[in-house]
């Protein structure tokens, strides 16, 4: 069977690195980590949730795509991808929706992107609350037109969309359980 790699896109706090960790815990996936200017959070490690770059070290890898980000540089790098695929299990990664559409055109039915939302986007300011972000930060990432693009489901031209709603972890993961059913039979 061909190698997929689960692409989990959405909006801020709407639980994609949740979605992804369950993938990895789960379902044995292997993460593909991506490379961010930004700072480390509080319990995020260098070579396991990002790679952490500055300005310069962030230059020096070769990307298959990136983009800014409130502030701050993502790239997701062809080593990192190779290094995922090399394990012979299906891989994931957590983009932005832009990020997503690219790896869509990319790679083809190869990628399976999964969409993760909220009913109700208020739900996301208090998350990023819990999660110990900073007010300041929330504001200026709940304000940037980054925020408003990820509400939306990408169009992604003639490839399936798997929408999950997270308003409830355990809904969520029923849903997530059934798209991997479907990967098992090899409807996707
Ligand atoms: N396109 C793209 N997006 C990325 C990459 N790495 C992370 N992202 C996305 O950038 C956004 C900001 O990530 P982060 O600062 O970790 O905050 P998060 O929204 O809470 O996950 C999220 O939508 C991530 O999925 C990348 O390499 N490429
Ligand atoms: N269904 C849910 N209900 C309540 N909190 C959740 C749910 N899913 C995730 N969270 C929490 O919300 C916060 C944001 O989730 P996270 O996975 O980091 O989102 P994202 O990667 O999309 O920014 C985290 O503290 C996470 O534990």
């Amino acid at each position: 069977m061909q190698r997929k790699i689960f692409v989990i896109t959405g909006p801020t706090g709407a639980g994609k690195t949740t979605i992804a960790e369950y993938l990895q815990n789960e379902f044995n996936l292997k993460k593909v980590l991506t490379h961010t200017t930004r700072a480390p959070r509080q319990g995020e490690i260098n070579g396991v949730d990002y790679y952490f770059e500055n300005a310069l070290t962030f230059a020096q890898k070769h990307f298959l795509e990136q983009v800014e980000y409130a502030g701050n540089q993502y790239g997701s790098s062809k080593e990192a991808l190779a290094l995922a695929w090399s394990t012979g299990h299906d891989a994931v990664i957590v983009l932005d929706t832009k990020g997503a559409k690219t790896y869509a055109q990319q790679l083809g039915a190869q990628a399976v992107i999964v969409y993760v939302t909220v009913s109700n986007s208020a739900i996301l300011a208090q998350r990023l609350a819990v999660r110990g972000d900073q007010p300041a930060q929330i504001k200026q990432r709940l304000a940037s037109s980054h925020f408003q693009r990820d509400l939306a489901v990408p169009e992604l031209a003639g490839q399936p969309v798997h929408v999950i709603l997270n308003d409830e972890l355990s809904i969520a993961k029923a849903q997530i359980n059934t798209l991997m059913n479907a990967r098992k039979l090899g409807n996707i």
